[in-house]
């Protein structure tokens, strides 16, 4: 087991160290200052112990003038070198790491939205982002600190057993066993910085959620409520926080104890060593002066221990989540057949959760060009039939063929540019309003931008936008209203000329003289395509070829809808003669 364990940590670190290797020219030269910085460390003690014993032994004023005017250029060089050397620390650990931030951000847009439903935004924010910046501090200070130190030490050590062999021993034992017992219990707080992660990824995804959801939380007086679970999240953190710190500081407590032992047995044994005349007096500041030294290593060891703590937390967290792997897989077809594509689904079954069927041995056959309108209660299932479709979620059994392929065996690009889909929800992103229509596709034109636009009665609302089509719009969508967003989804979906189109009520919003026009546009832009109309209102479905009913999960009805249409104890004809739309609804 111990084995297996190490061989798990050793696995973690090589795949966090793969981030080093794009700026490992970047790190060369962050280990050559670091040498220089730590061997100018180690000079100027020598200066002031030649100063002290030239001034003791009444040596000439020019002597020590230089003496003194060395000590300064070592000063101010070492200074610059260890600004540099912050700096490019800093700078390969955040190359290093936005790699991985991009890495993760890439992973989770792919992954399913099985996944997705469990986590809050909040949450995934605090995984892409914050857990990356524990790794980024340790990465831009472990490459410094921990590699000076023990080129540090090494000098100091190294220098010392030229000086005094029972003094450079006591310092040597002292290092070891700091060193060791840091090694030792390096991993104590690494769980607890874990829990200390994942509390805070809470915290993170409630004040998301509930800012995002902020009109239902001011209108139903909910704010008492999300302060009190507020307060409970934060209690946690801070909880969780403070158990993780008290544990992440014990090595450097101990670090801090053992150094002041170490530091009244050296300067014991120097003065010892200066009264029986063995060493002079710039040898035991020398010795005092090293043995200072050696205690900013040591803490910066401990200081990167608790660090490292923290980012193997962060990283555990962040390789399990690059690691998670999506239930969607790409299939190997790059390409559908060109023209209008035909739909088939062939006992198709589909559950969100394994416990409760949403949609039950489903079959229907829908040919290039036709439109089908669905029709069904709420719950009965419409909306989940186009997510499957174009899968955002996995299937339980049965196949869907689009353009006669099997959408599991397509890639999913190729099924996303020919499948288009107008859902009930609009989302805006930070951009102009152009690249809002065109999701950011610069190869649309403007030309075409205002011709769809104008067939289906958006242009009037651009024109009246301060800047047209430049129009910077906000994240959220709160400057459109419904309908005026639901013609806005419209024209984002027509716009990529698609060749299987679902459209998910698309005019639930709208006030009647407003749907008339839009059926007629939409009538025209869906010539060329094929048609998946979900609707609550009969009126939309007038040009639809075939109809579907659905009522919990199955299918009750399909057919050619004039045919329905004329059968008189068809579901269909009964809501057409009793024109209850709300038996729909
Ligand atoms: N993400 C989800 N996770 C679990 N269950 C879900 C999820 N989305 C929908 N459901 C459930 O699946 C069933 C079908 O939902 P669906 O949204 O497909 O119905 P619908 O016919 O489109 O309804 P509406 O007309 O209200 O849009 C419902 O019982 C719903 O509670």
């Amino acid at each position: 087991m111990p084995k297996a364990k190490t061989k798990e940590k050793q696995i973690s670190m090589t795949w966090l160290f793969q981030y080093l290797r794009p700026v490992k020219g970047r790190l060369a030269i962050l280990l050559i200052m670091l040498l220089v910085s730590t061997g100018l460390q180690l000079i100027s003690p020598q200066i002031i112990k030649r100063f002290i014993d030239t001034a003791a032994a009444g040596g000439v004023l020019t002597t020590l003038i230089q003496l003194a005017g060395l000590f300064l250029i070592v000063a101010v060089l070492n200074q610059v070198i260890t600004v540099a050397v912050s700096y490019l620390g800093n700078d390969v650990s955040w190359r290093a790491t936005n790699r991985l931030r991009g890495d993760l951000l890439k992973h989770c847009l792919r992954l399913d939205m099985r996944f997705h439903n469990m986590k809050t935004p909040g949450e995934m924010i605090e995984r892409v982002d914050g857990d990356v910046t524990s790794i980024s501090n340790f990465f831009s200070m472990f490459i410094v600190q921990v590699i000076g130190s023990f080129v540090l030490l090494a000098g100091i050590l190294g220098f010392m057993f030229t000086v005094n062999l029972p003094i450079a021993i006591v310092m040597t034992v002292f290092t070891l066993v700091s060193i060791l017992f840091m090694v030792f219990i390096r991993d104590l707080g690494v769980a607890p910085s874990k829990d200390e992660r994942e509390a805070s990824a809470s915290l993170f995804g409630l004040i998301e959620e509930r800012i995002a959801g902020i009109e239902d939380v001011q209108a139903n007086g909910n704010v008492p409520y999300v302060m009190n679970r507020f307060h409970q999240l934060m209690r946690a953190v801070f909880l969780k926080g403070r158990k993780a710190w008290m544990i992440r500081v014990i090595p450097w407590n101990t670090t801090v104890i053992l150094f002041a032992l170490a530091v009244t047995a050296v300067l014991l044994l120097g003065v010892h060593y200066y009264l029986i005349g063995q060493i002079s007096l710039g040898t035991l500041f020398l010795i005092y002066q090293y043995t200072q030294m050696l205690n900013d290593p040591i803490e910066m060891l401990g200081d990167q221990v608790q660090e490292f703590q923290k980012a193997k937390s962060g990283m555990l967290r962040s390789r399990e989540l690059l690691f998670h792997q999506s239930s969607i897989v790409d299939g190997e077809q790059e390409q559908l057949p060109k023209g209008a594509l035909g739909l088939e689904f062939d006992k198709v079954s589909f559950s969100y959760n394994q416990d409760k069927p949403v949609l039950r041995n489903i079959n229907f056959t829908v040919k290039p060009g036709e439109r089908l309108g669905i029709i069904g209660r709420t719950g009965s299932g419409k909306s989940s039939l186009s997510r499957i479709l174009l899968r955002l979620y996995n299937i339980d059994s049965g196949v869907i063929r689009v353009g006669g392929i099997d959408i599991t065996s397509l890639k999913l690009p190729a099924l996303y540019r020919r499948v288009g889909m107008v859902t009930q929800d609009v989302q805006l992103f930070d951009g102009s309003l152009r690249d809002n229509l065109t999701l950011f596709d610069a190869s649309v034109s403007d030309d075409s931008i205002l011709k769809t636009t104008e067939q289906l009665g958006l242009r009037k609302w651009i024109d009246a936008q301060p800047s047209g089509l430049d129009t910077h719009l906000t994240a959220g969508g709160s400057s459109l209203s419904a309908g005026e967003a639901q013609l806005f989804a419209l024209t984002r979906v027509f716009l990529t000329k698609p060749s299987l189109v679902i459209l998910d009520e698309p005019s639930s919003r709208l006030d009647a003289a407003t749907e008339t026009m839009l059926q007629i546009a939409v009538d025209q832009l869906m010539e060329e395509c094929t048609g998946i109309i979900i609707a609550h209102r009969l009126a939309t479905l007038e040009k639809a070829d075939k109809i579907l009913v659905l009522s919990d999960g199955e299918i009750i009805e399909f057919g050619v809808r004039e045919e329905l249409a004329l059968r008189p104890n068809s579901h269909y004809a009964r809501l057409l003669a009793t024109g209850t739309e709300e038996e729909l609804a």
